[in-house]
């Protein structure tokens, strides 16, 4: 499905409830598997967390009873990595863990190492080091792990969420520069709050073991990468717009909170009320190109690149050395398509530098690359032009009510 995106008018005024972070939801439903006794609200309605939901059934399906069963998580990282895992001590189970296309040019090779030095047994289908995935559950007797941490913390927070099932619990060494660190404190409060003890000292996590928990009703917070396209809009938008966005707190697991620091350089400011959090634009940007450190918040690149050529501001993006093996090589995908809109935009393989710009070119189609976060980033620009977004059915991975949701903020949609 393709879509035409127009406005008429720039003062935005509405609320917008959005559904649990994917992130939270995911470490939480591996959690539930492991620890029945725990309930979860505000489920992510992602496509990421329903194959993962689906995933850890896999046994109840009557294929499975052939002995091999088989998942199939499509698109979801989170899934592919916890799930990895998870199915390696589900004793005298085997399962087949394959996904999409580009899951299979994913690498997984880190996580696989790391889970055989602890005595998985895992094989590859097709290519060493990448999905399909077949292992054979078993009870892992090791408890010491040394894994590089520059890849994907992705690996660690997997290893993280089976840790206090295994004997002796786990001790891990982090080697290299520690990515995306939010995601792997995340893991470790949400085994806190489970009263599972943790600790993260320089390169070194230890995590005790747990047989039981005590019952937990947990209520998953509001999905914060969501949330930046709203962010996004907001700063595009006339002054005096205000977005209320639902449910957040002001004490987020999610690295991606950062947002309300960030986009107050483009005159946005965030005030929490309640469970809600208010975006008003306050005033007009004061500088023409901004710098911004995204290591620990790789997810909100694409918004905020867009958001600058949007408002005629440069950037400088800096820590984006993970983007090249998600979703799509998001690096090239920003830089193709912010060029098409006009933009200067150069990249290396960990950063991007886009000029300030004048003129956005009216009527171009954004390519989504099977990327999510490509059709929402882009999306906002409608503020500004009519655009284009070509396969726009891709935002379910993480947010499938997007596009109803920008209705709802006035934002005109056809099908072309
Ligand atoms: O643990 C998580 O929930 C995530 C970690 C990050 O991945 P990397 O650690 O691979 O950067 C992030 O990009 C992804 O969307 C979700
Ligand atoms: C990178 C992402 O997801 P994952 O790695 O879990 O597929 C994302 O949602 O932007």
């Amino acid at each position: 499905m393709n879509i035409k995106l127009s406005t008429t008018n720039q003062h935005i005024q509405n609320s917008i409830q959005i559904t649990g972070s994917k992130s939270e939801s995911n470490r939480l439903l591996l959690l539930q598997a492991l620890y029945p006794n725990i309930s979860i609200e505000n489920l992510s309605n992602s496509d990421d967390s329903r194959v993962m939901q689906q995933a850890l059934k896999v046994f109840e399906e009557p294929s499975s009873t052939l002995g091999v069963g088989l998942a199939d998580i499509h698109h979801a990282g989170t899934a592919m990595r916890f799930l990895t895992a998870y199915f390696s001590i589900q004793k005298e189970r085997e399962v087949v863990l394959t996904g999409s296309k580009r899951m299979k040019e994913r690498p997984i090779k880190i996580l696989v190492e790391a889970l055989r030095q602890l005595g998985a047994d895992i094989s590859y289908e097709l290519n060493e080091g990448f999905p399909p995935l077949r292992i054979r559950g078993k009870q892992l007797t090791a408890s010491r792990v040394s894994l590089s941490a520059d890849v994907s913390s992705q690996y660690i927070s997997a290893l993280l969420l089976i840790a206090p099932k295994l004997q002796n619990g786990l001790k891990l060494e982090l080697e290299g520069k520690i990515t995306s660190v939010p995601y792997i404190k995340m893991t470790l409060a949400l085994l806190s709050t489970l009263e599972i003890e943790t600790s993260f000292d320089g390169n070194i996590i230890k995590v005790l073991p747990k047989e039981t928990v005590a019952d937990t009703q947990l209520v998953v917070e509001s999905d914060w990468s969501s949330a930046s396209y709203f962010y996004s809009i907001a700063a595009l938008s006339e002054l005096g717009s205000e977005i209320t966005l639902s449910s957040y707190k002001q004490d987020s697991l999610q690295g991606d909170s950062v947002l309300a620091e960030i986009y107050t350089q483009f005159g946005v400011v965030t005030t929490y009320e309640g469970t809600s959090i208010v975006l008003k634009k306050v005033k007009d940007h004061e500088d023409t190109t901004i710098n911004c450190e995204l290591a620990n918040a790789p997810d909100i690149a694409q918004t905020i690149a867009v958001t600058c050529l949007g408002l005629g501001m440069g950037c400088d993006l800096y820590g984006l050395h993970t983007l090249p093996i998600k979703e799509t090589d998001r690096l090239a995908a920003l830089q193709t398509e912010l060029q098409k809109l006009g933009a200067e935009v150069e990249i290396t393989d960990k950063s991007l530098h886009l000029k300030p710009c004048e003129t956005i070119i009216e009527h171009i189609a954004i390519d989504t690359y099977q990327d999510h976060r490509m059709a929402m980033a882009f999306a906002p620009l409608a503020l500004r032009v009519t655009i284009a977004i070509n396969e726009a059915e891709v935002v379910s991975k993480s947010y499938p009510d997007y596009w109803k949701d920008l209705e709802r903020l006035g934002v005109r949609i056809v099908e072309i």
